[in-house]
């Protein structure tokens, strides 16, 4: 698949900076005999604009890395930069300051409130914040996200798909630098699916976001600019302007690579 990117302009020095970057990120749950590397040393960068999906084999700390980077959870060493911001020397309360104004979170889960509408749902992050909501922007979003006629609609009145665009619109309301998202397709039909990664796709190609996802599923992996493919905690490779195909192929050679080093005793 070609992917039509134009990228954003250099305007400046900090044009040159990544969105998000993690240099020798460890993460260890666990002690002794239980102990579990969930992520081995990574180093990988998120160019800022851009769309990267991040794939790997189940247990090969996906979830980890993407929570890492979110600030969600704390690293065991090594750091993670937002911007030119070291989340991993921030405190608690930094870091919640952070995560509310500069990062947008897109969950399998939908995580909408059943209470309020749509509108409600969209706006809530921005008023808890006690800030004004951007209402230009908001229309944008809107229209973008083809939400327009389910605004008064509560979540149990929204079908899958309407109700992950009004958490991808609540996730972008905000303008944050980067938006993660967690399986964001995982609850969804394909058709439905397809519908959302391409919202996703637009968002960073007309609205300049950039949009890092974990994801299981090639399909939804072709939608983004690069793949980053990780194995036993660590990058193992990556993709440039993946289509189903080229991500089926990088995942086959990893499980192959990963089926040399267990014959060669070489994992832990
Ligand atoms: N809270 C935790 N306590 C202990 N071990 C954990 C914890 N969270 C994750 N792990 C372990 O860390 C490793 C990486 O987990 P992670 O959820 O990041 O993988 P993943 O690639 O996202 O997997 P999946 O595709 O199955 O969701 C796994 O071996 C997992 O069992």
């Amino acid at each position: 698949m070609s992917i039509d990117v134009t990228p954003a302009p250099a305007t400046g020095p900090a044009a040159a900076v990544p969105a998000v970057r993690a240099a020798g990120l460890h993460k260890v749950y666990g002690r002794g005999e239980t102990e579990v590397r969930a992520l081995d040393g990574v180093d990988v960068t998120f160019a800022s604009g851009a769309f990267t999906a991040i794939m790997g084999a189940s247990g090969s700390g996906k979830s980890t890395l993407l929570h890492l980077l979110a600030g969600l959870d704390s690293a065991t060493a090594g750091s993670v930069f937002l911007g030119e911001t070291e989340l991993t020397r921030l405190d608690d309360t930094a870091l919640t300051l952070l995560r509310r104004e500069r990062v947008g979170f897109v969950f399998q889960a939908f995580n909408l409130l059943p209470m309020f509408t749509a509108e409600q749902n969209i706006v809530l992050p921005l008023e808890l914040a006690g800030a004004d909501v951007d209402r230009a922007w908001f229309d944008t979003l809107v229209e973008t996200l083809a939400l327009r006629e389910r605004l008064t609609h509560r979540p149990s009145e929204l079908s899958g798909g309407q109700q992950q665009r009004v958490a991808i619109a609540r996730a972008l309301l905000t303008r944050p630098d980067v938006v993660f998202a967690d399986e964001p397709t995982g609850n969804l039909d394909s058709r439905t699916g397809a519908e959302v990664l391409a919202f996703l796709r637009r968002s960073v190609r007309e609205l300049g976001q950039t949009v890092v996802m974990v994801t299981h599923d090639p399909a939804a992996a072709a939608y983004a600019d690069r793949v980053v493919l990780l194995a036993d905690g660590r990058v193992a490779g990556e993709i440039t302007d993946p289509t189903p195909e080229s991500v089926l192929t990088g995942l086959e050679a990893l499980r192959g690579a990963d089926v040399v080093a267990q014959a060669a005793g070489g994992r832990h």
